[in-house]
């Protein structure tokens, strides 16, 4: 599903060694397949969001390949890695990152209406939708807008938005990150839950162990290199 080869990314920045460059990524390779689950850990700027970005098509690598869905991300048209990012990808950001004008609903369902905007997308599946806002405790809230909201269900739209259109991958940048730890912990379990439930692969950012211990797969990112976490 999710496929880095070799994949190398430095910043330009005048003041680093290296002629000017310091590798915050060191030719890494990683493959995640769907319905598995891998937290990446690290400290702080160890380039964990980076790794991320790269893996979402959003950061073009230096060096090396990434493949999302069999698919080279980085040698794909503009409109196929739209397409791409639209009909496979979610996300969920420890800003939330709601739209502010829509409903908790129609936030839920801005992905999947995008997707039937286009060609043959599948309608969207009412029973997951309920399933999705059963399980997320969101139905009295529907039709609030964000701001009407609390933060913890601020998070749930966010992680129901996500996966409403059932991607094949969902990537989490500190998930749970402005959440009290009990929040924290339903929050994870739902999260996986759903990806369990939409056969997803989640690729996540933490700085929790607990919240990592969740995942099938614990690395941390060292020196620009992934290594197999301690107690994993
Ligand atoms: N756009 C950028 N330009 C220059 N340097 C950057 C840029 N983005 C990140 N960096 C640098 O790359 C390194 C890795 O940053 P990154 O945000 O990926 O780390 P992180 O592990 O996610 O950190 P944190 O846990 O604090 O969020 C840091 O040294 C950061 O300063």
């Amino acid at each position: 599903m999710l496929k880095l080869q070799n994949v190398s990314h430095w910043f330009d920045d005048a003041s680093a060694p290296n002629d000017g460059q310091s590798k915050v990524l060191d030719n890494l390779s990683l493959t995640l397949n769907r319905g598995q689950s891998l937290a990446l850990m690290g400290t702080s700027g160890s380039g964990k969001s980076t790794l991320l970005q790269v893996a979402a098509g959003l950061e073009l690598p230096k060096q090396g390949r990434v493949e999302l869905a069999d698919l080279p991300i980085y040698e794909l048209t503009d409109d196929a890695l739209s397409a791409l990012r639209r009909e496979q990808l979610g996300f969920v950001f420890q800003q939330f990152n709601l739209l502010p004008g829509l409903s908790v609903i129609d936030n839920i369902l801005f992905q999947s209406r995008l997707n039937q905007g286009h060609q043959q997308h599948e309608a969207i599946d009412s029973h997951w939708l309920d399933h999705l806002m059963t399980t997320m405790a969101l139905h009295e809230v529907s039709h609030r807008l964000p701001e009407q909201l609390s933060g913890g269900q601020q998070q749930r739209v966010a992680i129901a938005r996500a996966v409403a259109h059932k991607p094949a991958i969902v990537f989490a940048d500190e998930p749970t990150g402005n959440l009290n730890d009990s929040l924290s912990h339903t929050v994870m379990e739902l999260l996986m839950m759903l990806s369990r439930e939409a056969n997803c692969a989640l690729l996540m950012v933490t700085h929790s162990a607990a919240m990592a211990g969740y995942t099938d797969r614990v690395l941390t990112l060292q020196s620009g290199k992934l290594e197999q976490a301690q107690n994993s």
